[in-house]
């Protein structure tokens, strides 16, 4: 049994497995069916660079999560959870459960607000990092994927006991290639992302635009400008996330720097896959109703956004 295990196969997934099996990182892979587990078997993962060039394929071991999910003695210790929070739902969660020993670690990779509460009520006898991602990847197919853009990881930490395996983990992906940092400000950064998110996510998916396009209409910013600053007030007011200036100047930088990409929220409304929206743009609102104030854009945009399914 390796030390460490990834779940879910899908764009995350596929990337931090190629990556840390390249260096000899001991880590599994653990699907949702066993087609792909076997598919990833026989074929491994082939990891294409952002330009298109391909190297050659990484060895992985794969299961399906159901074979992995037995009885936790001697199970992998470290579990990086790559799933979308649309996949945080009881069965799943009860096969988590199942997979993890005692004591052992859940590395929260998820975009949005919510799974960190979801994840510790679920495996109470596991401690539970977040980690804030600023990488881009792509899924091609079940054993291709694309490392659409390099960002780094902010990995949870706190002064006290509580997430004694942070430095493992920031560890862990930096000997994989990546820039990991170990760090008491994730919560910061994962409202940072919530902010982008909750702005360029929403937008791309009823627009169909990529997310530089965003950019090239004045009606389209701003519309971006209004759910920006609504969304800031609300996240602000929750924690302080820093200077409004700034942070619509890395809104717009994010945009420029992934132009040509389409966002996860539109990927997964081209694909007929249930969105993230409950977990971005919906938490918002929940935030605002806790704040008793008026959440309008994010709640239109939250309601446009599931009525496309
Ligand atoms: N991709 C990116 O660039 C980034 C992603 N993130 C965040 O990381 C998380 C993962 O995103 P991403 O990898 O893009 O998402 P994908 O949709 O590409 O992958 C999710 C994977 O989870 C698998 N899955 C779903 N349910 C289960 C289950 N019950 N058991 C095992 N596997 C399951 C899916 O399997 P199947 O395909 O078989 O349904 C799929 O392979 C999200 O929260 C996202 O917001 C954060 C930063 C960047
Ligand atoms: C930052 C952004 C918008 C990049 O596409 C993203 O995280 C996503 O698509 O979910």
């Amino acid at each position: 049994m390796a030390n460490a295990a990834i779940v879910g196969a899908g764009a995350m997934g596929l990337l931090l497995a190629a990556k840390m099996n390249a260096v000899g990182v001991d880590c599994e892979l653990w699907t949702r069916t066993v087609e792909q587990a076997e598919m990833l078997g026989k074929e491994g993962i082939t990891l294409q660079r952002s330009t298109g060039e391909q190297q050659e394929p990484i060895a992985v071991k794969a299961m399906a999560l159901e074979e992995a999910a037995t009885p936790p003695e001697g199970g992998p210790g470290i579990l990086f959870l790559a799933v979308k929070q649309t996949a945080l739902k009881p069965d799943f969660l009860a096969s988590l459960a199942r997979a993890v020993p005692s004591g052992g670690t859940i590395v929260a990779l998820q975009n949005g607000y919510g799974h960190l509460e979801v994840l510790a009520k679920a495996l109470p006898n596991s401690v539970v990092i977040p980690v804030v991602t600023t990488e881009g990847a792509l899924r091609i197919d079940g054993t291709t994927v694309k490392h659409t853009g390099r960002g780094d990881f902010k990995v949870g930490k706190s002064d006290g006991p509580r997430y004694d395996g942070s430095n493992q983990v920031e560890r862990m992906l930096n000997q994989a290639g990546f820039s990991a940092i170990a760090s008491n400000d994730w919560e910061e950064a994962l409202m940072r992302k919530l902010l982008a998110n909750a702005v360029i996510n929403p937008l791309t998916a009823l627009w169909g635009v990529r997310n530089g396009q965003l950019l090239e209409s004045e009606p389209k910013i701003d519309v971006m400008k209004a759910l920006f600053r609504e969304t800031f007030g609300i996240l602000q007011r929750h924690k302080e996330i820093g200077e409004e200036d700034e942070l619509w100047e890395s809104i717009e930088r994010i945009c420029a720097a992934s132009a040509v990409n389409r966002s996860s929220m539109l990927q997964d409304v081209l694909a007929g896959r249930d969105t993230e929206i409950d977990f971005i743009n919906g938490a918002v609102c929940r935030m605002a109703a806790e704040q008793g104030v008026p959440s309008p854009w994010n709640d239109s945009l939250a309601a446009l956004v599931k009525a496309m399914r």
